[in-house]
């Protein structure tokens, strides 16, 4: 990715997305405004006073008007070590700076970004998009910071809950094949299906606190319902286990939970197959509707069967003085339907759209955090700074000033500073680097090595090691390179 601010330019994956010169000009420190869904972030300070970190800044994902100095805490060591950006001449875009983001990077200051002095902590954020449910989770500080032993459990529970769902699949699948039959198959699947599906309480205690990014309530308001249907419908009422609704939302909640816990566990693994990614974010769409569809179904069928034996309900007079219905309660559990199951299913959509087609996920991002250098003097808050902030660990960053472009982005390391006077590039892991400066251009490609250095006085190049050859102008010294 490049960031060109003065031409208001940001180029990420070779697709080149014009910000608008409003917002490049915006003396005010953050800005909201949808770019191609990006999320902006802006900071004020003079560059050559600062030294420059990649810092871990997480739940930076923007609400439109908080302040992110109360969203962004930077984790000691939370992702590891972020490879700093150091200018290292005072002179602002008259002299070198050097970027050492793969060769020596430094630990990630353990400091809040609110608490930072000189932090580059803007005043608000920007959002591509408004969402309720996501402006909820973003106010969790807790789920920023995701240590190795969240992530162990999170992998171990995702693996179980998928492999439970298998069983459960499977065993359904075994017994219509022997008894051609579905009557019965709930009986069978009773026991594990419960298991299983309270065991999904827990992931309303893992956004609760904060170790996945999702809503409690989006959670909440899922888990219980399914989990009302397996206790309270299901498994209460014997007479609606042989309905054909039951099977159907069976089948569909199997069939979303082994792709949702798989696409979760691959997710932790960094490696999602893209057919689990499709079908965590496509089957959904039609899935969704049919499992309501069986459980409304499910809960209509059972609604004489309450009536005639008015299980669950408490009728006047009694030693509490209580009365409930749960017949009406039912009723009034099928009409939530109505305002619920959209936004369960809008909020999928939108989930849809931002791991399919890209689109700002957000919620944990690296960004830039400057921190003033020590012998620099008062620093001047006369740039600005747009700063693109992405998800971890596909790291992207940059900060460019009117004299200096940077950017680095990891894994598969490329890194690039340019000033007026210099252009340095380093990329690994099949290390190519190169500088270039009005007198020298030198550049060095390895592992079958090619080096050439360009100066005014001297042409020189090195192919190693079948191919060797030299040419130079004036070749004062034979180097190893
Ligand atoms: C008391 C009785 C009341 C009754 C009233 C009832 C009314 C209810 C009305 C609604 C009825 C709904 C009925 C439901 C029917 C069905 O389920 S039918 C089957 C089809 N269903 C689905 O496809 C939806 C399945 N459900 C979900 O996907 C979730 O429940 C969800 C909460 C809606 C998912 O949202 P969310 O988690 O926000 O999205 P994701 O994209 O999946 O994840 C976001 C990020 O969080 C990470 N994450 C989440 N969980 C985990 C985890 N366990 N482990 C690791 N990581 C997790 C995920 O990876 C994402 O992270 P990033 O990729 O880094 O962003």
């Amino acid at each position: 990715m490049v960031l060109d601010a003065q031409n208001s330019k940001i180029s990420i994956n070779g697709c080149i997305l014009i910000a608008p010169s409003e917002l490049v000009s915006d003396p005010v420190v953050s800005k909201r405004h949808p770019i191609h869904h990006m999320t902006w972030l802006y900071f004020l300070t003079q560059i050559n006073t600062f030294d420059v970190f990649v810092d871990a800044s997480v739940n930076c994902r923007p609400t439109g008007h908080s302040s992110l100095s109360d969203k962004v805490r930077v984790p000691a060591g939370a992702f590891g070590h972020a490879p700093p950006i150091v200018p290292r001449d005072s002179e602002r875009g008259a002299a070198p700076w050097v970027t050492t983001p793969c060769a020596a990077p430094r630990p990630v200051p353990a400091v809040s970004c609110d608490r930072a002095p000189f932090s580059t902590c803007p005043g608000t954020m920007a959002s591509s998009e408004d969402d309720g449910a996501v402006d909820e989770k973003e106010t969790n500080n807790r789920r920023r910071n995701r240590g190795a032993i969240a992530t162990a459990w999170l992998t171990f529970y995702n693996i179980a809950m998928t492999a439970g769902w298998l069983v459960l699949a499977i065993t359904m699948m075994r017994f219509y094949l022997q008894k051609g039959t579905h009557r019965g198959l709930y009986r069978s699947i009773a026991k594990t299906l419960k298991f299983f599906q309270t065991a999904a309480l827990v992931e309303v205690g893992h956004c609760a606190i904060g170790i996945v990014r999702t809503s409690v309530i989006v959670t909440g308001v899922q888990v219980c319902s399914r989990i009302f249907m397996v206790w309270f419908i299901a498994s209460s009422i014997r007479q609606v286990q042989s309905e054909e609704s039951v099977i159907l939302f069976l089948v569909v909640w199997t069939v979303t939970e082994i792709s949702r816990y798989s696409y979760y566990t691959f997710n932790l693994l960094h490696q999602v197959p893209y057919f689990i990614k499709w079908a965590r974010y496509n089957l959904f769409i039609v899935l969704y509707p049919l499992g309501v569809v069986g459980e409304l179904l499910t809960i209509y069928a059972a609604l004489p069967i309450v009536r005639r034996t008015a299980m669950y309900s408490l009728r006047l007079p009694n030693k509490y003085n209580v009365s409930f219905d749960y017949y009406y309660f039912l009723i009034i559990a099928m009409l939530s339907y109505i305002p619920l199951f959209p936004q369960l299913f809008f909020h999928m959509l939108r989930q849809r759209r931002k791991v399919l087609h890209g689109e700002q996920r957000g919620t944990d991002h690296w960004s830039l955090k400057l921190t003033p250098r020590q012998h620099s003097g008062t620093p001047k808050s006369d740039y600005l700074h747009p700063v693109e902030t992405v998800n971890p660990p596909h790291i992207t960053a940059s900060v460019t000033t009117p004299h200096i472009t940077a950017s680095v982005t990891t894994p598969h390391i490329t890194a690039s500073v340019t000033t007026p006077h210099i252009t340095a590039s380093v990329t690994t892991p099949h290390i190519t680097a190169s500088v270039t400066t009005p007198h020298i251009t030198a550049s060095v490609t390895t592992p079958h090595i090619t080096a050439s250095v360009t100066t005014p006085h001297i042409t020189a190049s090195v192919n190693t090691p079948n191919n060797k050859s030299l040419a130079a102008d004036e070749w004062r010294s034979r180097r190893k390179w």
